[in-house]
């Protein structure tokens, strides 16, 4: 297949990672335990050093990962903030929470959220208990919270008031989502007791990319803050399904509320995929009630080419430019949205079909064209960009497949449903250098180049692979995963490696109903 993205359903070890042990680590030893300060600096060593008979942390509270994936939504983005139909999948592009827990004379709780240079430290006795442990207030572990308390969003402000000062305003805007979205649910879920930690994140989800990042950074964090207010069990191999169920849907409920403050007013479908991983279709008609999602777990193993246009955006701008179209022209944009649902709804009819066959070229075609009609309506909408328009007009022009954006548009990634046989155009390639009598070269060879030439860049990936993950404690192969190693790991595979990821079944567990 010439496709990057492949059905993990169908490969639950799809996610690629660096098979010889070769990657140097960095050297430091120094825990984020003050407790530890004084321990003896381990030797210059690039090995990592097996755990046996070391105490390096507390072994009651021991330092834990979770992960969560990011997302494509396959059909219906935007249309599902308006109460229509969306089908999203997982992607093996994961997020990690790194819980270090510190001694107990220490009261802080402190964010290296390094990928987005945003280093913090709060007071734990300063912040707002009593606004959110009012009793007219005080939301419970298993509430669901379907809007911001905007007393409590004020009484945070002071707070977030001091992250990054001196950071440049774009870069600002970034550190305070992300930290408004953890203290709102640090402050939801803990309390003036909560023990002093460091919460260390790593993803190697682009950010703003459409693919799902803050959903996958507020699933992580949702699920964090709930083990350590011990709210969740498991999970274990032998969890009876709805008790693996009500879990996964107590962390959903809180990651919401993490994407509420990174986004305003999000529909929900990324936390849920972030959450539940495999597919989902997912519709909210009303957001004072739960949403209608029906997990895909038999997703079919689409041939699909990820490519981001590197065009930041801003999920909110996007949403908001849509309700502002719908105001001034709310049949005509209704129109769209309700053609965007019917294509959705359409999708998922076929795809249910015992007889869909994702090799055969007349059932790919079908949905290929439903692929070109629903990004003509997204543009419709006005959240394309030139940018996704020149990716789509590159790919159009190779003749491998039907794109749409995914996400929010306004830059970020498409998604291209690949032709199982790409047809060969010959307005392309050597033809247009009157060197017609040679044989035809690899179109999708030649996309690749062109997608790198002009500064496009493209994901392996895999999708309808696991929901949220627990690696407790952070301990891989016999050794315990170091806060200095974590943060300074390099790129996508120097955090895979590090932390294990897809060798599932021995470290790392996941609730699955
Ligand atoms: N690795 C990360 N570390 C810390 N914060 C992050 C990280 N990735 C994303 N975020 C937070 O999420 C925000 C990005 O959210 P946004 O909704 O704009 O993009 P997205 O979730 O990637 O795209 P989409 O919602 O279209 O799928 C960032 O501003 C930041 O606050
Ligand atoms: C644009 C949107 O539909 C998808 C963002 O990934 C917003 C949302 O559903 O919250």
């Amino acid at each position: 297949m010439n496709g990057s993205v492949t059905n993990g359903a169908a490969k639950p070890n799809g996610v690629r990672h660096a098979t010889n042990g070769t990657h140097a680590r960095p050297k430091s030893r120094e825990s984020a335990d003050d407790t530890h300060r004084d321990a003896p600096a381990v030797a210059n060593t690039s090995k990592r050093i097996p755990m046996h008979g070391r105490k390096e942390s507390n072994p009651l509270a021991p330092p834990f990962i979770v992960s969560a994936p990011g997302k494509v939504i396959v059909f219906g983005e935007h249309a599902v903030v308006h109460g229509k139909a969306a089908i999203a999948a997982a992607i093996s592009l994961r997020s990690y929470l790194l819980v270090t827990t510190l001694s107990k004379s220490k009261r802080t709780v402190s964010l290296k959220f390094t990928d987005i240079g945003l280093d913090h430290t709060w007071n734990i006795p300063d912040l707002p208990w009593k606004a959110f442990q009012h009793p007219t207030k005080k939301k419970k572990y298993y509430d669901m919270v379907t809007s911001l308390d905007p007393d409590l969003v004020e009484a945070m402000q002071a707070h977030i008031a001091n992250v990054s000062p001196d950071a440049k305003p774009e870069a600002r805007k970034i550190h305070i989502a992300a930290a408004s979205s953890f203290l709102y649910l640090f402050l939801s879920l803990g309390s003036e007791l909560s023990p002093p930690c460091i919460y260390a994140m790593r993803s190697a989800i682009p950010i703003a990319a459409g693919l799902g990042s803050s959903a996958s950074i507020s699933v992580c964090m949702s699920a964090a803050l709930l083990i350590q207010c011990r709210a969740l069990s498991g999970p274990h191999p032998d969890q009876i399904s709805h008790e693996a169920e009500e879990q996964l849907e107590r962390i959903n409920r809180w990651a919401f509320v993490g994407e509420m403050l990174i986004h305003g007013t999000p529909s929900g479908v990324d936390n849920t995929v972030a959450t539940h991983g495999r597919a989902v279709l997912f519709q909210r008609k009303d957001y004072s009630k739960p949403p209608a999602v029906k997990i895909l777990r038999e997703f079919p193993e689409l041939p699909l080419l990820l490519v981001n246009t590197r065009q930041p955006k801003s999920t909110s701008a996007e949403v908001t430019k849509v309700a502002a179209l719908r105001q001034r022209h709310p049949t005509v944009a209704d129109g769209i949205l309700d053609s965007i649902d019917a294509i959705t709804r359409s999708v998922h009819e076929i795809i249910s079909d015992e007889t869909f066959d994702p090799q055969s070229e007349e059932s790919i075609t079908h949905l290929g064209e439903l692929f070109s009609i629903n990004h003509a309506l997204l543009t419709a909408l006005g959240v394309s960009h030139p940018k996704l328009e020149r990716l789509r007009y590159l790919v159009d022009e190779a003749g491998v497949g039907w794109t749409k954006l995914t996400g929010a548009g306004g830059g970020g990634c498409a998604i291209t449903l690949l032709r199982p046989t790409p047809s060969i155009n010959h307005s392309t390639s050597s033809q247009l250098n009157g060197e017609a009598a040679h044989e035809p070269e690899d179109p999708m060879r030649l996309l690749e180049q062109k997608l790198l030439d002009e500064g496009f860049e493209r994901y392996e990936t895999t999708l309808g692979g696991d929901g949220v993950g627990v690696l407790y404690p952070a301990i891989v192969d016999d050794v315990e995963i170091h806060q200095e190693e974590f943060l300074t790991a390099e790129g996508r595979q120097g955090i895979e490696e590090l932390v294990g990821a897809g060798r599932d079944g021995e470290a790392w567990k996941y609730w699955r109903p």
